[in-house]
């Protein structure tokens, strides 16, 4: 089964997703690392040099021309969902997972955010979780097209694995 994790930055998609590839034995491939080894540039310069409309762009090109194993874990982007038609292709050719975190707890983790997030650079503290509620407000609709929604606090792979499998035999 190919599996694509979609969630807000920091969610866990990265973290679960190589464990539960490792779970199911299958290989593991991570959407920005995709993303940088098709356009030679890693996503935070690829902003720097380019912004962000040119960089959702060759994301969907990313997403959509790769050409995926049948049997996979993907860790997208925490904006993939949200652009183009992205969701729809991935609920077309996949199985898709919302890990859903809330604000407060996304802001947790993401506290220590270096250049490595340029969507949440200069936001911290009591900032960063009114930016994560408001961004989360506007992505949501699209995370929940998710055809299995999991709560992200305390979730384990062994957890997903059984969530995704269960809903298999719905
Ligand atoms: N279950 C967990 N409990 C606590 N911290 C976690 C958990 N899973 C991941 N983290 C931490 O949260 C941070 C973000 O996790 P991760 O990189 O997996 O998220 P992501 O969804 O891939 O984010 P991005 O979209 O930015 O790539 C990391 O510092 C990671 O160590
Ligand atoms: O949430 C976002 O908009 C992003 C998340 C990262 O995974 C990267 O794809 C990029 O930094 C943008
Ligand atoms: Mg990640």
């Amino acid at each position: 089964m190919r599996i694509f994790l979609v969630g807000f930055m920091g969610c866990g998609k990265t973290t679960l997703g190589r464990k539960l590839a490792s779970r199911l034995s299958v290989p593991f491939t991570d959407l920005d690392k995709v993303f940088e080894e098709v356009t030679g540039k890693t996503v935070p310069l690829y902003f720097k040099e380019f912004g962000e409309d040119a960089f959702r762009k060759a994301e969907r090109d990313v997403l959509q021309t790769s050409d995926f194993p049948d049997d996979v874990v993907i860790a997208t982007g925490g904006g993939a969902p949200c652009y183009y038609n992205n969701m729809d292709w991935m609920n077309a050719n996949g199985f898709t997972v919302y890990i859903s975190l809330s604000p407060a707890a996304l802001a947790k983790r993401l506290e220590t955010a270096d250049e490595e997030r340029p969507v949440l650079r200069d936001h911290k503290g009591t900032a960063l979780v009114e930016f994560i509620a408001e961004k989360l407000k506007e992505r949501e609709p699209f995370y929940k097209q998710a055809h299995l929604i999991a709560e992200g606090i305390s979730l384990s792979a062994e957890k997903l694995a059984s969530a995704i499998a269960l809903h298999q035999l719905r």
